[in-house]
């Protein structure tokens, strides 16, 4: 019996691993109370054989629990981190489409008035070629930040290049264009900076509103034919 007891010592790893760190700790604080319980109640009736098992078993079970442990609080900041970067834009630090699919699943169940508006700078290849690339990455990040400082955006993602996408929840049509126009206006006030000369830059945005049963593609392509209108139209522009 003391001796089988021994193989308890291999059971925090079987609980890390099956039921993760809450419960790995708990069922292996469990089965260390039980074994020593039992340690103590069972050993020699010599003095000292119970205090020594006791201590003996309790070490090596102890440690074995604490590498358990460290172990998968490490994997799991590893996980955590793995999963923030597939979900993130790794330049603006904004949401990716990744992102986007799975936050539109699931806000697709929750809610009946979505709208998404799918923002992109107006010629801003120009940037690129006249001030240089990092000029025009420090503008996209700007951008993702003041798409992401209106009260009603919770969620900002990059779609690729210039464009960008915001869904709003449960806004009627008249305050969605508000939003929408709020936000083209603040982009038109903001001064961008390169080291040569203060830079003005314009977004035209794209709205559609989500169909019953419409997917994610299709949502996406009806926002697209806005925004091109607003291009066509001469950019600088909300088109709905
Ligand atoms: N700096 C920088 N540029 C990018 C990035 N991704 C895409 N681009 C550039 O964005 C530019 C997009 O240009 P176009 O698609 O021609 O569009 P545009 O110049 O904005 O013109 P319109 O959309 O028609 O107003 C290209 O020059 C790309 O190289 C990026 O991560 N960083």
């Amino acid at each position: 019996m003391r001796a089988s007891i021994f193989w308890c010592m291999a059971l925090p790893i079987w609980y890390y691993s099956l039921f993760g760190l809450r419960k790995g700790f708990y069922f292996s604080a469990l089965v260390m109370a039980l074994s020593a319980a039992i340690l103590f109640t069972r050993a020699d009736t010599n003095l000292y054989m119970p205090y020594r098992t006791l201590f003996n078993f309790s070490l090596v079970y102890i440690a074995i629990w604490l590498v358990c442990h460290l172990y998968e609080v490490q994997r799991r900041k590893v996980s955590s981190f793995l999963h923030s970067l597939a979900l993130q834009d790794a330049l603006t630090g904004v949401c990716n489409r990744h992102a986007l699919e799975n936050d539109f699943a699931l806000i697709q169940k929750q809610f009946i008035h979505i709208h998404m508006l799918l923002i992109d700078i107006d010629r801003f290849k120009n940037i690129n070629d006249k001030f240089g690339h990092d000029i025009g990455d420090a503008v996209l990040i700007t951008v993702a930040n003041i798409l992401g400082q209106s009260k009603q955006v919770q969620e900002v993602y990059r779609l690729g290049g210039e464009e960008f996408i915001i869904l709003l929840k449960n806004m009627d049509h008249q305050q969605v264009s508000e939003e929408a126009e709020k936000i083209r206006q603040a982009i038109e006030d903001e001064t961008f900076h390169s080291h040569q000369e203060d830079i003005k830059l314009t977004v035209s945005i794209g709205i559609s509103s989500l169909q019953p049963e419409q997917e994610f593609n299709d949502f996406l392509r009806a926002a697209d034919e806005k925004l091109y209108q607003a291009k066509r139209e001469g950019r600088n522009k909300v088109c709905f």
